[in-house]
């Protein structure tokens, strides 16, 4: 089957010279939820501004279902966006129209769907993410946890193939963190979810892969990394005090 993503020999260095990436190989299979852990500075932003051409130019390769990211190809980088869908930690830098509704369509309006067809994919995001009675609402008068909400809406109205999540539970409350938990169970697409929250890994993603100074570290079963003291010693990695993995839900 052809992998969801494969990334293949990556190296990133920034126009100072500072070596992001360092030979990064990952594959991920369709379906799976991985999660991307590592320290501050680790690279994770860095790799997934990789996955749909921001950026681009040192060494190795990126494909998307099979197809590679081309940054220099207007239209196939039109395609890879629509395919990789990028949920920022911040909702607000995803949410400027004055209605909910017409964010959620914007994106899939900017690709030339119209009509019923674009009405459609407008309801079943909201509903994916329980905001359909918020459609007329102003984004900005919604809460943080209601606007991240609609972010994963935004992006989830493209139909993506993987659909990327940095930082998904930053300053939601517990509620509100459960309840985006139920709804990343409930899609049916291949979710990379960058955190630093090891719980919410834990509970939703089989697998996950620890990025230390541009390099995979380590890649296996979530409960196997979390588990490993040396491991998480070694890259900075911490449990929250007290915080036992085998009391976590897992929802997978
Ligand atoms: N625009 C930039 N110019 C130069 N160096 C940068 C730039 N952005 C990031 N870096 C450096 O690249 C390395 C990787 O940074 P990156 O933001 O990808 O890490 P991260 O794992 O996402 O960290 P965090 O957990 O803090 O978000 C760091 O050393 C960082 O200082």
């Amino acid at each position: 089957m052809t992998p969801a993503l494969r990334i293949t020999g990556l190296h990133f260095a920034y126009p100072d010279g500072r070596e992001a990436l360092r030979g990064v190989d990952l594959t991920l299979a369709p379906g799976e939820r991985v999660a991307l852990l590592g320290p501050n500075g680790a690279g994770k932003t860095t790799l997934v501004l990789h996955l749909n051409g921001i950026l681009h130019g040192g060494a190795g390769q990126v494909e998307i279902s099979g197809m590679p990211v081309t940054p220099g190809d207007r239209k196939a980088i039109t395609e890879i966006r629509r395919r990789v869908g990028v949920v920022f930690q911040d909702p607000d830098d995803q949410l400027f129209m004055p209605t909910v509704a017409e964010d959620v369509a914007f994106g899939p309006a900017n690709l030339g769907v119209r009509g019923d067809e674009l009405a459609a994919r407008v309801d079943e995001a909201l509903a994916a993410v329980g905001m359909s009675e918020h459609r007329d609402h102003v984004p900005h008068h919604l809460s943080f946890g209601q606007r991240r909400r609609v972010a994963v809406a935004t992006v989830l109205a493209m139909r993506p193939e993987i659909l990327v999540l940095d930082e998904p539970s930053s300053n939601l409350d517990p509620a509100s963190r459960r309840e985006l938990a139920e709804i990343i169970e409930s899609l049916p697409v291949t979710v990379l979810m960058v955190t630093h929250d090891l719980p919410y890994a834990l509970e939703l993603c089989p697998r996950s892969v620890i990025l230390d100074a541009g390099r995979i570290v380590a890649d296996g079963p979530t409960a196997t990394l979390l588990t490993d003291r040396e491991l998480m010693a070694g890259h900075r990695l911490e449990l929250p005090f007290g915080f036992d993995p085998a009391s976590v839900p897992h929802r997978h």
